[in-house]
């Protein structure tokens, strides 16, 4: 259960497998949208997924968090365990399975409340804090942890959508960060962004790492080379390479991954 990854000066590091992933197939009524994936998602890492439009990024991320249950039309096989349990199993909750499981969308959807709510409701529909003391206490390390807190300290009775894209979309990462998951999927979580914002979306998802599995959507290559460890291809449904992602952008197995990096498909 344990893979070797390199660190920056070379060394390796034991990170232990988060999500164990085998045959996993998702169809939207005759669409096969996903063909048989097989994956192991490292804890504490960054894993980018990337390959060109359609190819199903979104549509695997969604299956680590069961969000496809949500699409009528969506049906998922195969095995998905997180941390050796099974996902799909009929007896999980999928809304304590998301709150364990994080996720950031493209466009930063803060609800139409105060910046606390935003925060503050996961730890309350999951009763998290017993007191209002308690409460402030979450929603203020949520905040830090997101690098909102000094933007906002001062406005926390302010609405949420009246913040900047950037403050919105690091809202929405306080928001999940919130309930204490152990992952964080994020698909496409900089793509609304302007380069200011974005890079400060990309160092707190390197932060974000000491202490979760990142999962990143991308259609920035640049991005997923500056932060993911791991990288995954996809095409047409298909996980065609994963790897390390110096490996992917350097010296990649698959003439299908080679043409997708240097520009030839997507
Ligand atoms: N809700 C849905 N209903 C029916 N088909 C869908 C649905 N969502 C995705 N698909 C189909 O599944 C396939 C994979 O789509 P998906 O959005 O996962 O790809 P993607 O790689 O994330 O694309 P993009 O980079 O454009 O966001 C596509 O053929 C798409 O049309």
């Amino acid at each position: 259960m344990y893979d070797t990854s390199k660190t920056a000066d070379g060394a390796t590091e034991q990170m232990a497998t988060k999500f164990h992933c085998a045959d996993v197939q998702v169809f939207y009524g005759a669409t096969h949208a996903i063909k048989d994936v097989n994956v192991d998602i490292q804890d504490k890492t960054v894993t980018a997924f990337i390959g060109p439009s359609g190819c199903g990024k979104s549509t695997f991320l969604r299956c680590l968090n069961r969000m496809n249950d949500t699409i009528d039309v969506a049906r998922v096989e195969g095995t998905i365990l997180l941390d050796g349990e099974d996902v799909y199993d009929a007896r999980v909750d999928p809304v304590q399975l998301r709150a364990k499981v994080g996720m950031v969308f493209q466009k930063p959807n803060p609800f139409p409340k105060s910046i606390y709510e935003n925060v503050a409701y996961g730890p309350k529909i999951h009763g998290m804090a017993r007191t209002k003391g308690d409460l402030d206490e979450l929603v203020e390390r949520a905040l830090r942890r997101a690098a909102l807190w000094d933007e906002v300290k001062d406005r926390l009775d302010a609405t949420g959508t009246g913040l900047s894209g950037g403050q919105q979309q690091r809202l929405c990462i306080a928001r999940a960060v919130a309930t204490e998951p152990e992952v964080l999927l994020m698909d496409e979580p900089a793509s609304a962004l302007d380069p200011i914002a974005t890079s400060q979306i990309e160092e707190l998802i390197d932060e974000l790492r000491q202490n979760y599995a990142v999962v990143i959507v991308t259609h920035s290559m640049q991005q997923a080379a500056r932060v993911s460890q791991k990288t995954a291809f996809f095409h047409l449904g298909n996980l065609v390479e994963y790897d390390d992602t110096s490996k992917i952008f350097t010296n990649p197995e698959d003439p299908r991954t080679e043409s997708y990096i240097t520009g030839r498909i997507g």
